[in-house]
């Protein structure tokens, strides 16, 4: 059996396959030729309007700690892939690129960069996995749990995953980006000593069991409890679970603060109504209505349209775990390697589907809104050293049909990838967490509505900059002809 090593360090995160690159680039002596790599997602993810960023704390608290501890080094050897040379200099690699990106909370859209790595090509090649690792997974929960935010309007949302989630590190980020994007708590104590998430919840049906009545079993809460909220579906929600709430918040009157109670099972709408009389005429008319099992967006709005009488919702399974769409698919493609006399030239993927054509060169995204309501155009995907704040107008055109097009006015342009590290070295302050959350709110604010509708909404453009166009057209020729002419005779 292979020898157990402890887990030390996250630097091995990364699939074999850039290591395997990274030993060629040394032993050919251009590990360190510059170059530039883009994340960017192909298709929007729920076919939402917009998605939300999320994960640079992860990818920061990832590249702080990269490098190839003792362990790390003693594994590879035992794996017989890799020289005694590439491993020695593993030994001493330290991570020198420039890396800008979205921040979190901002909105971004498909097929724009929405991250950029510049620097040595063996450190770009070297975290590639776990950048698309992180930005998949939590660029995914963030949108969705935007989507989630977006049909509940003001009510309270909770985050109840953790049960469901792939996992440790889904449940801990996850609740972190689900944060991000909207929610209110999560019930997750952990990320609430992490991340400072404000932690809520209930209790669950095993108290209940355990006293084998609604009544006892509240009671004893609520005599150990101030805050309470009873979860009255484990026998009979109208019969036995709300009677036995209400007598005991009579009898307990202000020795408690009674918030409400929960339901788990069964017709919510119907429920809620009746249970919300009730609650009325007892004279709790402030006590909420909980509300959980295996809520979404779908469900939360089918709710509200049957006028349920709801008041918080509890996401746990379809929120963490992205039910119905489980990868992002962001990937990570080169747009430019230094030649022999180290000039940069931008570099082109091609592929039979248009969609899959990577845009060339070192690009920023400018997202263009109007002067006068601060509203979006659309997003002006434009080589680097082009400033669109230099122009007082500007031309806007689809990229693959180029007669759609309009020109833009009064505008503002704000560059969305923002420098996280300069060579090597950390310049970005994170914000607080709270301030992530209200920059995604504020950030939606910016879309017209016809963007943000949770079914089949407009498609947000995103356009290349003249230059940018023809610079990808002008490489596309060059490899077509390239390609013509070759030869293997
Ligand atoms: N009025 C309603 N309109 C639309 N969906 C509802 C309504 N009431 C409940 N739901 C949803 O329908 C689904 C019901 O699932 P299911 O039949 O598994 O639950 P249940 O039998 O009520 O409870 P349990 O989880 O104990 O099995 C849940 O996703 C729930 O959120
Ligand atoms: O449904 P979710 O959105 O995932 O929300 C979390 C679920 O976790 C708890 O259920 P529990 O684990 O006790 O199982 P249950 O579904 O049988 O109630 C809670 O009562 C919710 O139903
Ligand atoms: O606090 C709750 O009610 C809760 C927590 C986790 C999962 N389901 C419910």
């Amino acid at each position: 059996m292979a020898r157990q090593y402890p887990d030390d360090s996250t630097t091995l995160h990364t699939d074999a396959y850039e290591l395997s690159m990274i030993q060629t680039y040394f032993e050919k002596g251009i590990q360190n030729k510059r170059a530039i790599f883009e994340v960017f997602f192909r298709d929007m993810p729920f076919k939402n309007g917009f998605a939300v960023f999320a994960g640079l704390q992860h990818i920061i608290h990832y590249i702080e700690n990269l490098h190839f501890s003792e362990t790390d080094i003693s594994y590879l050897k035992e794996t017989e892939h890799f020289s005694p040379e590439f491993l020695n200099y593993l030994e001493n690699f330290q991570f020198k690129g420039t890396i800008r990106s979205a921040v979190e909370g901002e909105l971004v859209y498909n097929q724009e960069p929405i991250l950029q790595v510049e620097g040595p090509l063996a450190d770009c090649q070297l975290v590639e996995t776990a950048i698309l690792n992180i930005v998949n997974f939590q660029t995914l929960i963030a949108t969705k749990a935007a989507r989630i935010r977006s049909v509940a309007g003001t009510d309270a949302i909770m985050e109840f995953g953790t049960r469901r989630a792939q996992e440790f590190d889904a449940a801990i980020w996850g609740t972190r980006a689900a944060y991000i994007g909207g929610f209110d708590a999560t019930s997750n104590v952990r990320a609430g000593k992490l991340f400072g998430i404000p932690i809520s919840g209930t209790h669950a049906h095993a108290l209940v069991q355990t006293y084998g009545n609604d009544y006892e079993a509240f009671k004893a809460y609520a005599e150990t409890h101030r805050d309470c909220v009873f979860l009255v579906d484990t026998y009979d929600t109208i019969k036995s679970g709300v009677p036995s709430a209400i007598r005991v918040a009579k009898e307990m009157g202000d020795k408690i603060n009674f918030q409400g109670v929960r339901i788990d099972s069964g017709d919510m709408a119907y429920l809620s109504k009746r249970v919300r009389e009730q609650l009325d005429e007892a004279g709790f008319k402030a006590a909420k209505i909980y509300a959980s099992n295996d809520l979404d967006e779908k469900t939360i709005m089918s709710l509200k349209m049957q006028n349920a009488k709801i008041d918080v919702w509890g996401v746990g399974t379809k929120l963490i775990t992205a039910f119905d769409q489980p990868a992002l698919g962001a990937v990570y493609k080169m747009v430019a390697i230094a030649d022999d006399n180290g000039q940069l030239k931008d570099t082109i993927k091609l592929s039979n589907n248009a969609e899959k054509v990577s845009t060339p060169g070192r690009k920023q995204v400018w997202r263009i809104t109007k002067k006068a309501d601060g509203k979006s155009e659309g997003d002006y995907v434009a080589l680097f050293d082009e400033d669109p704040r230099e122009q007082s107008s500007l031309y806007m055109f689809h990229p693959s049909y180029t007669y759609i097009n309009k020109t833009v006015t009064d505008f503002n342009a704000r560059p969305i990838l923002q420098t996280i590290y300069s060579d090597g070295r950390l310049v970005y302050q994170q914000p607080e967490l709270a301030d992530i959350r209200q920059l995604c709110m504020d950030n939606q604010e910016s879309l017209w509505p016809e963007y943000k509708r949770d079914l089949n909404p407009q498609k947000y453009p995103i356009d290349l900059s003249q230059r940018c166009w023809d610079n990808k057209m002008n490489l596309i020729k060059e490899i077509h002809e390239y390609v013509q002419n070759l030869s293997f005779e």
